[in-house]
């Protein structure tokens, strides 16, 4: 379980709010103190990087376990003579940011406080604060070593527990210098319908730095990103990091996955080595030159683990080392890497070298099972191996690799250049690309190469009014490059396809797979993006050119937002090669309202933190702690219920979207800490706050901890 990162980030950021935000009601707030135009002005990089009480709130949840729920949770007998263990910190990870929780589940069930630490557990999870996970999934993400602005290739990620790490480590320094990070995470996972789980673990973190794919991770396409502003060349899609988090045989996690115990065979580590391999070199491939990837798996078999990594090295021909992690988490035990092995075939006979095998079976068993002859030269002794009796953990492998330089195609088969596949319109490189025999995956160019290509054979480059029209996604029919899959076969998404299922994403059926409909990029002059703008007097600096719809219709229900970054690969034309699942944070919502308003959207929760700060005073309501808990008690609190100063306030309003905004330093109530911004939808006679259950409850639960430590 790591705690609170994404949650510091929506802190932090309404935090910095609160400058901007300041008390609007005459009497309260002098004009010196009045936000200015330049205020909402400020461009969208530059917006505040102050965050005084960052640090004293970083660890709020932390301590709130040590505080109110460990003690409560020491020496609870469940069962007679048995006593159940009170969450503790786990030592080895940074900060007291992980916690172990084993207490069984009869524990949890039979008593009141476990109960009550669960259902904690289980709303902070839902709210995006906390992540539950198997405590040695958490080693993979934390050797990455994420910085704000790095490209991130999530190979294997669903269900998603290691993308949500990944995720928090992406915002969490940026907390205390930008809002929003300028780098991506691209979770991909081969399983479509486990692909859409991801949607839900990513949707808790609202980030939108966040790309869902659907693809088999060992053929990932190569996609050449368009000219942009900021570029003088065209370059491909390559990653800053990579977790090749594979598909194993799941042999660690023994303990608590008893179904392996019947089903485990020899042969399932000798049919995932090949898909390993394969996966671990196409990630070694589309990683950027000093780039890290790090492969995982809950396997402790050699063939998985040791034999995948020394053949990926061989493959990469000196341009991919292991890196010395020696020094990373002293306090975690871990046994080095194997620097030979033993291999049994089928028939549960140990076989020395593949040589031995007979020959009519060396065509069933790859020679890379084995040790290569140079196995003791290769550094395997720093991959780690973790065994469950080391500090009571599942069985985990870790291996992270640096590259050094460009890793070619494994056959040296020059079959489709870049230069060819340039050459050709879209539908013929997607068909080129299916015919490509199954070992060759797309060819991959430097930089440096794809820059010398003569211009006049790469794809023609749109202006960004055209490249606006475009819908970002699978638009063209695409052939699957999906080799291992039995129905590789066309795809087909009507580009118009009409949404009149209101707010809800179509999907088009062909044979079984399903499609999502694809994002598309609003224009600036659209008339909802317009209406959006002026109602809300939205800082003319805010990017309006991130705002997408998963409609080709000209109304729409929901309207997205995405960082700089996933909307410059999106825009690139080779772009609808991706098979996007999902991205994105909602931003604002159509309101079902009868009555005709001057702006139909509301805000949404999940898009606040980046909304908020360029909404114009105009549209906010500054109010104090009674004003919020009425709103979080009541359901539609009638207007004439609030203060004096709240009812003049909203009187001067027209109807729809406003902000809430409790401004601690400005506040006569100050025992509230923390500043507060709610969206509310403000009807005639009485507001709606448009937060979720579990977050108004949360935020209920703060509030009255914030009022109680304040007033003892
Ligand atoms: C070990 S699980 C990943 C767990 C995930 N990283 C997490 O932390 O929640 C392996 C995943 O790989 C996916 N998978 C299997 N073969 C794949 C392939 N060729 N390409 C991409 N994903 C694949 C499976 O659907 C499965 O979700």
């Amino acid at each position: 379980m790591s705690t609170p990162q994404s949650n510091t980030r929506k802190e932090g950021s309404n935090r910095r709010n609160k400058k901007r935000f300041r008390k609007r009601q005459k009497n309260d707030i002098t004009k010196e103190e009045r936000p200015t135009r330049r205020d909402n002005d400020r461009n969208f990089e530059e917006i505040t990087k102050e965050n005084e009480v960052f640090e004293n709130n970083a660890h709020e949840l932390r301590d709130i376990m040590k505080v109110e729920h460990v003690p409560a949770l020491c020496g609870i007998s469940f069962k007679e003579g048995e006593k159940a263990e009170a969450p503790f910190p786990l030592n080895w990870y940074p900060d007291e940011l992980a916690w172990q929780h084993t207490a069984p589940k009869l524990a949890i069930k039979k008593h009141p406080h476990f109960k009550e630490f669960h259902q904690w557990l289980v709303s902070e999870t839902e709210a995006g604060h906390i992540s539950r996970q198997e405590a040695v999934s958490m080693i993979p993400p934390l050797l990455l070593d994420l910085k704000p602005h790095h490209y991130v290739l999530d190979m294997c990620a669903a269900p998603g527990s290691k993308t949500a790490q990944l995720i928090e480590a992406l915002h969490v320094n940026i907390a205390q210098s930008n809002d929003v990070p300028t780098g991506v995470i691209i979770a991909n996972d081969l399983d479509q319908k486990r692909s859409h789980m991801l949607v839900r673990q990513v949707k808790r973190l609202q980030s939108p730095c966040v790309l869902i794919t659907n693809h088999d991770a060992g053929q990932f396409p190569s996609i050449i990103l368009d000219r942009g502003d900021r570029e003088t060349k065209k370059k491909q899609l390559s990653f800053d990091r990579i977790l090749a988090d594979v598909p194993c045989s799941g042999d660690g996690t023994i303990r608590k996955n008893t179904v392996i115990w019947h089903k485990w065979k020899i042969g399932d580590a000798l049919g995932l080595h090949k898909t390993q391999v394969k996966i671990l070199f196409r990630g070694a491939q589309i990683l950027k030159d000093h780039g890290r990837i790090v492969y995982s798996t809950c396997s402790l078999n050699p063939i998985e683990n040791e034999a995948v990594v020394a053949e990926v090295l061989l493959r990469a021909n000196g341009n991919l080392h292991l890196v010395d992690v020696s020094n990373e988490l002293p306090e975690f035990k871990r046994l080095p890497g194997l620097l030979t092995w033993k291999v049994m075939d089928k028939e549960q006979q140990w076989i020395e070298k593949w040589e031995d095998l007979p020959p009519n079976k060396q065509r069933h068993y790859a020679k890379s099972l084995w040790p290569p002859a140079n196995s003791n030269e290769m550094n395997l002794e720093r991959c780690w191996r973790i065994y469950p009796h080391l500090q009571n953990t599942g069985g985990f492998f870790v291996a992270v690799f640096e590259k050094t330089g460009p890793i070619k195609d494994n056959t040296g088969n020059n079959v489709a250049s870049q230069d060819t596949i340039s050459k050709m319109d879209v539908s013929e490189k997607d068909d080129k690309i299916a015919e490509l025999p199954s070992t060759i995956t797309e060819p991959l160019l430097s930089d440096d190469e794809i820059a010398e290509l003569p211009s006049v054979i790469t794809e023609p480059l749109l202006s960004d009014g055209e490249i606006a029209e475009l819908p970002s996604v699978i638009t063209e029919p695409l052939v699957s490059d999906d080799e291992n899959s039995d129905t590789a076969e066309t795809i087909s998404v009507d580009r118009n396809a009409n949404s009149d299922n209101k707010g809800k994403q179509i999907k088009e059926k062909t044979h079984g797979i399903s499609y999502e409909e694809p994002f598309i990029f609003l224009d600036s002059e659209h008339h909802e993006v317009k209406s959006i703008s002026e109602f809300y007097g939205l800082s003319r600096d805010f990017p309006v050119n991130q705002f997408l719809v998963r409609s080709s219709n000209n109304e729409h229900n929901v309207i997205y937002f995405v960082n700089d970054s996933i909307q410059y690969i999106l825009r690139a034309q080779d772009s609808k090669r991706l098979r996007v699942v999902n991205t994105g944070i909602k931003a604002f919502t159509r309101t079902n309202s009868n009555v005709n308003v001057r702006c139909p959207f509301r805000f949404h929760q999940d898009g606040l933190f980046i909304i908020a700060p360029f909404i114009q005073d105009t549209r906010i309501v500054y109010v104090g702690v009674e004003a919020v808990q009425k709103l979080m008690e009541e359901t539609a609190p009638l207007i004439s219920n609030f203060s004096p100063s709240v009812i003049s306030r909203l009187n001067d309003l027209d109807e729809g979207g406003i902000l809430f905004s409790l401004d601690p330093s400005k506040s006569s109530n100050n025992n509230i800490q923390f500043p507060i911004i709610l969206p509310v939808w403000k009807a005639r006679c009485s507001l709606n706050l448009l937060y979720k259950k579990d977050a108004i409850r949360g935020l209920q639960k703060r509030l009255d901890r914030a009022i109680k430590i304040s007033e003892n």
